[in-house]
């Protein structure tokens, strides 16, 4: 079921700052910040010959990643994005498999403008899942 790593996601309190020290410490070639209201973040892609990192910060008073940088002010590791083939028949199967999808269980349009998913952390070993079809 699961292709490429599509990206490696890190939520930092200052997306700014991330992206100077990606640009110019690591000497990374980062995007333009694209900011995602309707999944109340902003983020900006290192782009990285085998995949991506998604620097991603809150956005808007409700954001899903705020409870994490409350625990974690410095930032840190949040999500790992697997590529599929069919994101419908990818939930469906998980779904058979007991796995909690997250929000209303129908895929969004994410920063790559392709369907999204999240899977709940608690059922993949403590860590963020997200599906995008590709
Ligand atoms: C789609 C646009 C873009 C893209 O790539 O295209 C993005 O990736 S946007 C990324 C931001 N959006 C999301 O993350 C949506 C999915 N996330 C959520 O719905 C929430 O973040 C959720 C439900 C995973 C956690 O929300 P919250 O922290 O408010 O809830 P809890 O405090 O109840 O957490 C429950 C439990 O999970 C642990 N947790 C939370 N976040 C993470 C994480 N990133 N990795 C691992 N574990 C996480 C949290 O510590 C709680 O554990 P507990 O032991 O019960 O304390
Ligand atoms: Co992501």
């Amino acid at each position: 079921m699961l292709g490429r790593v599509n990206h490696i996601a890190i939520a930092v309190p200052d997306l700014a700052a991330a992206t100077t020290t990606y640009r110019d410490t690591l000497g990374a070639r980062v995007s333009q910040a694209q900011a995602l209201p309707e999944h109340g973040v902003t983020v900006v892609f290192v782009e990285l010959p085998n995949t991506k990192v998604e620097l991603l910060e809150p956005l808007g008073a409700d954001s899903p990643i705020a409870a994490f940088l409350e625990k974690n002010p410095s930032g840190g590791m949040h999500h790992i994005c697997y590529e599929v083939e069919d994101i419908i028949a990818a939930r469906d199967r998980l779904k058979a498999g007991g796995a909690r999808v997250l929000g209303d269980g129908n895929p969004k349009t994410g920063a790559h403008g392709k369907p999204v998913l999240f899977l709940h952390p608690k059922d993949f070993d403590g860590t963020l899942v997200e599906l995008e079809q590709v």
